[in-house]
């Protein structure tokens, strides 16, 4: 099971990326600066546009998840109930994890940004998915809850799971960390 960047080339006025790599079964951290284009390179593997050069292949990639930055961007429904159940999960679990318990008719947009990315974190980590690409999971948690989510990324095994984050000081334990700089993904460990 792997996703793998061949030679790709993507550029968008002045900033170019190139990768060249393969993302293998196991936990893998890209990181970089802002602006270096982890946002960019997570789109990418996940389909949202092409390469202008090279290719994104997969090999055993089933089911798949596509977390962005803005947890927004993910709502389809009026309340978290009804949000829930199109992920086709049971309230009570998600809402026990994501800290929300008995707000299931509450409209997700009045929720802050970061009980909104808590609620979208806890629906991805009851479910199981070979392809897991996460960009900035822990952006808009505070010190605790960015914790609560560490450990329990920590927990989730199989699969392909890619997280893009500019935190150095809470990540998971890793199997492969990557960089971005002057818009070249390079192996770090
Ligand atoms: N739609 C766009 N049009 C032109 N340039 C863009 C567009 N989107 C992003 N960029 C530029 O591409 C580069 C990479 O952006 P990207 O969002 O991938 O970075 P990032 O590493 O995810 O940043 P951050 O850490 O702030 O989330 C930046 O210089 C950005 O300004």
């Amino acid at each position: 099971m792997d996703i793998s960047c061949n030679n790709i080339e993507f550029s968008r006025d002045e900033f170019t990326l190139g990768a060249d790599a393969r993302f293998s079964e196991g936990l893998h951290i890209v990181t970089g600066r802002i602006g270096s284009g982890k946002s960019t390179l997570a789109a990418l593997l996940a389909g949202i546009g092409k390469p202008d050069k090279g290719t994104i292949t997969t090999e055993g990639i089933g089911s798949r998840i596509f977390s962005m930055q803005f947890p927004e961007y993910h709502l389809t429904h009026m309340t978290i109930g009804k949000e829930i159940e199109s992920w086709d999960l049971d309230l009570e679990p998600v809402m026990n994890t994501a800290g929300l318990r008995y707000k299931e008719n509450r409209d997700p947009m009045t929720l802050s940004r970061g009980e909104l990315k808590r609620l979208h974190l806890a629906c991805i980590i009851q479910k199981e998915y070979d392809l897991m690409i996460l960009d900035e999971p822990f952006s808009s948690l505070d010190c605790i809850w960015k914790r609560n989510f560490r450990d329990m990324l920590d927990e989730i095994r199989g699969g392909v799971r890619i997280i893009f984050t500019h935190e150095s000081k809470i990540l998971p334990d890793y199997d492969h960390l990557w960089n971005i700089s002057d818009g070249i993904l390079s192996k770090t460990e």
